[in-house]
């Protein structure tokens, strides 16, 4: 399987990665939670810009992620604007999303942009293209908040995303039983005994899916995120509990 590499960080290797969310509406929030976010040494910062007040306004947005690329040093920085219908805090149109992505990208200040794989074709294939123009690892996402689908499903959109030309793959499902939750996990191991040949990320949201969200190892899930002040999806525990989990786990998985 193929790793990726940004700045030091290998995903794909060793322990899975630990990615810490921020989630504040305003400039106030999002400066105290990206200083307790670095405290907690993660691997990779996600700005969840959905969650900013002003995330409709794109000179806000470049001039805040000039602000956080001060801060957070050399820390890799991944760039995700959820969408409503995935789970996101705001709607926008389809234009918008493709026009705050590009500029973005093209900003210099982020290594790592989400692209929702079910975005329209045309836009999220210019998506991609730009991200590599602008040396960006895309990260190609699909949520379910609802559902865990059949497990063929499942394996076909984590190869669906893995044929685009992105550099890692996530999928996030919501479990109703813990059979689900196993489910998800055997997708998982799936991809990585037969199928995988880029790094991928396996999440069962909500409170029954946390073992999916340690686990990581075990199944070939490359990443896991976890929270410094507020979680940004259910199910997510704290950086510092996953961090303790994860190194637990790949201590005695050698
Ligand atoms: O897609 C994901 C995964 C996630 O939904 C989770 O369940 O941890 C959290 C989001 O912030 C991130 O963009």
């Amino acid at each position: 399987m193929k790793r990726v590499k940004i700045k030091d960080i290998h995903i794909g290797k060793g322990m899975p990665k630990i990615i810490i969310p921020i989630m504040g509406e305003t400039l106030q929030e999002i400066n105290h939670e990206l200083s307790e976010a670095k405290q907690e040494k993660p691997d990779m910062i996600e700005w969840r810009a959905d969650a900013f007040l002003h995330v409709t306004n794109i000179e806000e947005v470049l001039r805040l992620l000039a602000e956080i690329r001060k801060l957070i040093d050399d820390i890799p920085l991944l760039y995700t604007f959820r969408t409503y219908k995935e789970g996101g805090r705001k709607e926008v149109t389809l234009n918008y999303y493709e026009e705050l992505l590009s500029q973005v990208i093209q900003s210099g200040f982020i290594d790592v942009i989400d692209v929702e794989l079910y975005i329209e074709q045309t836009i999220r294939e210019r998506l991609v293209q730009i991200a590599r123009q602008n040396n960006v690892i895309v990260l190609m996402s699909n949520h379910d908040f609802q559902t865990t689908p059949a497990n063929k499903d499942m394996l076909a959109r984590l190869i669906a995303m893995q044929e685009t030309r992105a550099d890692i793959v996530k999928l996030a499902v919501m479990p109703q039983n813990e059979e689900d939750v196993l489910r998800l996990l055997q997708v998982a191991a799936k991809m990585k005994s037969t199928y995988a040949q880029k790094p991928f990320i396996t999440i069962a949201m909500g409170p029954l899916g946390i073992l999916s969200r340690v686990g990581g190892e075990v199944v070939g899930s490359a990443a896991s995120f976890g929270s410094a002040i507020q979680a940004s999806a259910p199910g997510q525990i704290t950086a510092a509990e996953l961090r303790y989990i994860l190194q637990t786990i790949h201590r005695y998985s050698k």
